[in-house]
């Protein structure tokens, strides 16, 4: 397919604007193993990363990698348990998750990221006290084994990695005060950092078009006080509850803008930063 150039510079100008607007901030972008299944939208997304922080932003990816890990659980003949959006993690659960997560999804997108040009650095939330954690305590007392909640991130690291023109890949494992690993869902992982570095987005790429109304429509746009009614009403259901609950704790944590957008559509993460019809559900009050 080829592209009319005078047409690849009109482009190019619609994207200044927001190059300019976005010069110098941050990023964090939520990568959902839904989302990176298929070999080429993994290139597409590395292209995409490695452009935004090119043109002077700093993007941060948090990683998941649910059925990658359901994958070798499998595989390894051991049972896999989710409860409300969360695997219940034992031992050996907890072994398989920190190699799939740590190991095999982190390095890949690294990876990905390296051969589009950029420089990547994988890390799980143990390395440099990245993600500090405790176990997750329930209100119903139900036990979730080695899943844990994020007490503390270590933003300066993330800095430092912003300044040295590196693309920080975050594996969603936490370290406890004695060293352990705790298994973090991704979503909270990547809201707790968007707060902490007060993201100018946060944007969370997942395997549906955005957030959609009961007739499966898509909402382009809601404001905080419309999240909390479509919870509470019922129309958000599974999955997308802690979503949009990580959304809105980013927001209430400074965050401008939250984005919950489709990763399988071809350059996704670009069509949101660049163009003025954006992908996917802004959630915001700020117009
Ligand atoms: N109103 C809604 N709009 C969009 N998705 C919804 C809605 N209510 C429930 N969902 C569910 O939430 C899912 C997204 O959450 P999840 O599967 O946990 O994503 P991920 O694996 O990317 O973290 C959707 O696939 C859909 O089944
Ligand atoms: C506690 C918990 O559930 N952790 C998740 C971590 C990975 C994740 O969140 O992956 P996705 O974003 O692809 O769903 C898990 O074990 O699957």
């Amino acid at each position: 397919m080829s592209i009319d150039p005078r047409q690849q510079a009109e482009f190019l100008i619609e994207a200044l604007p927001y190059m300019q607007r976005f010069q110098g901030s941050t990023l964090v972008i939520k990568y959902g193993g839904n989302a990176m299944t298929e070999p080429v939208l993994q290139e597409q997304f590395a292209y995409d990363v490695t452009l935004l922080k090119q043109v002077g932003m700093n993007p941060v990816i948090v990683h998941g990698g649910g059925p990658q890990i359901n994958a070798l659980l499998q595989r390894l003949d051991l049972p896999s348990k989710m409860l409300d959006g969360m695997r219940v993690t034992d031992d050996a659960t907890m072994e398989v998750v920190e190699m799939v997560l740590g190991g095999l999804v982190n390095k890949q997108i690294v990876q990905g990221i390296q051969r589009a040009g950029g420089k990547a650095l994988g890390l799980t939330g143990k390395d440099g006290n990245l993600i500090q954690a405790a176990k997750l305590q329930r209100d119903d007392g139900v036990d979730l084994g080695w899943v844990g909640e994020v007490t503390r991130v270590n933003a300066e690291l993330i800095r430092f990695l912003d300044a040295g023109g590196v693309i920080p890949v975050i594996a969603p494992i936490g370290v406890g005060v004695g060293g352990e690993s705790y298994n973090i869902n991704a979503d909270l992982v990547a809201g707790a950092l968007a707060s902490t570095l007060h993201a100018e987005k946060f944007v969370l790429m997942t395997n549906v078009a955005g957030v959609l109304d009961p007739e499966n429509q898509l909402y382009e746009r809601l404001r905080i006080a419309e999240v909390q009614q479509l919870m509470s009403n019922g129309v958000i259901t599974g999955g997308m509850i802690p979503k949009l609950r990580c959304c809105l704790d980013a927001l209430a944590g400074g965050v401008r803008a939250a984005h919950i957008i489709d990763g399988r559509v071809p350059h996704a993460l670009l069509l949101e930063v660049f163009t003025r019809l954006g992908v996917g559900t802004l959630i915001s009050d700020l117009d």
